[in-house]
């Protein structure tokens, strides 16, 4: 019989890219899904139900527990309200969720498989069934240069990220848009006249985005259309943004290193940065290496990582070309470009990669570790 597999936040953001991908290679032939809503409960579920015809109540402890497995994309304030019930009921099934919420538990694995499959299974040897997606800036860095940490090879990172707007959500994506179309009517009439003068362009516009009124930047605070915004999540106090915090602490667990598994954790840090992309996210890397190792060498360990990772040539031609956001979108492609010695010594080593940040920052981690729970 198949498992039956509860699946919340399906028609989000994250969720309609977990259930494309899920259709996309046939996951529903290996289940029984039962599709809850927390708005909805009793009206229709989507054309992938089979006997569960009907919504369930996402709310509904006794519903919940009949699953074997429940994948989440609802959220985190969701998870924090909904799983502790539910462990407390005595639920012992898997639970994957795409929230932050239960990360840094101890109980808790970091799921990235082509990166960490070792860890996922000594915690599935051990009875562990909490399943839970990294940052979405973590998983695309670690699937683009993964082989860097698994060789042992880093002594520290350093990242500088370009974060897409759908990290804040769908309405940050319609903010960001409907910005640069406002910028646009703006000076519409002297672009169309080739004489006009830019800085007379250049002027219209600051003064255009400096007068976005609080409804036009009510998701991101200020505008990012045609600007940036160098803080992501919540302000820990101690001059490091949320996100920030997130790349050390989340990096090494996913490697299984550092504060709980009795070994040294490597030091990442650097900026997060909120830019005007779409759903990618870019981010420049430099290492110091614990050795000098030939930038061949290095190249030829990142290409034969996992089967999603690309190297592109150091070049400007295949920089243009492959590694930008719009050429990754809607793509599993991770590529890894710029990739050279730094002038601070042979040891220093830069790199530039790209992710779309709902495929592997967020839906697929989740739908592979529902297939190895199902293929077990
Ligand atoms: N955004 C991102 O890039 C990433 C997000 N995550 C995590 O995933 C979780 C969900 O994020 P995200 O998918 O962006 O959230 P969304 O806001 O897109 O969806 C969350 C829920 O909102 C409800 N909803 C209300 N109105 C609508 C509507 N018009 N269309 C669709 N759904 C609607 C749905 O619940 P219902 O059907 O019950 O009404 C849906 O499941 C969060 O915990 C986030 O931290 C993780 C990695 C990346
Ligand atoms: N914080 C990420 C998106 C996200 O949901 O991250 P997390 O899953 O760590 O909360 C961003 O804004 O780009």
């Amino acid at each position: 019989m198949s498992s039956l597999v509860g699946l919340v936040g399906w028609r989000g953001m994250v969720g309609s890219v977990l259930m494309d991908r899920m259709q996309e290679e046939k996951d529903f032939d290996l289940i029984e899904p039962l599709f809850f809503s927390t708005s909805n409960a009793g009206g229709a579920a989507p054309a992938m139900a089979k006997n569960e015809k009907k919504l369930a109540d996402a709310h509904d402890i006794r519903q919940l527990a009949r699953c074997d497995i429940i994948v989440t994309c609802q959220g985190g304030d969701y998870t924090n309200e909904v799983f502790p019930k539910l462990r407390a009921a005595g639920w012992k099934g898997h639970w994957i969720d795409a929230a932050s919420a239960l990360r840094m538990k101890d109980d808790a694995v970091i799921i990235l498989d082509p990166v960490n499959m070792p860890v996922i299974k000594n915690a599935l040897a051990k009875g562990g069934n909490n399943w839970i997606g990294g940052n979405c800036t973590v998983s695309c860095m670690l699937m683009g240069v993964g082989a860097l940490y698994k060789a042992g090879l880093v002594e520290w990172m350093n990242t500088q990220t370009y974060q897409a707007a759908s990290g804040g959500g769908a309405q940050h994506m319609r903010e960001l848009l409907t910005q640069y179309g406002t910028l646009n009517a703006e000076v519409a009439n002297l672009l169309d006249d080739p004489k006009s003068a830019i800085l007379e362009i250049d002027r219209k516009v600051i003064g255009r985005q400096r007068a976005l009124s609080a409804t036009e930047t009510a998701n991101f605070g200020v505008p990012l259309g045609g600007s940036l915004i160098p803080w992501i999540d919540k302000d820990l106090g101690d001059g490091m943004s949320k996100e920030e915090w997130k790349g050390m602490a989340e990096t090494n667990k996913i490697m299984g290193q550092g504060e709980g598994f009795g070994t040294p954790a490597i030091p990442v840090d650097g900026f997060c940065v909120r830019v005007g992309a779409m759903r990618c996210h870019s981010q420049a890397l430099t290492f110091k290496l614990k050795k000098d190792v030939p930038v061949a060498d290095i190249e030829a360990m990142i290409a034969a990582d996992n089967d999603w990772v690309k190297v592109v040539p150091n070049t400007k031609e295949a920089t243009l070309k492959d590694l930008t956001p719009v050429a990754v979108t809607g793509t599993m492609s991770i590529p890894v470009g710029r990739i050279r010695k730094l002038a601070m010594g042979p040891e220093y080593l830069g790199a530039f990669t790209v992710g779309d940040q709902l495929l592997w920052g967020a839906a697929e981690p989740l739908r592979r570790m529902l297939r190895i729970l199902l293929e077990r």
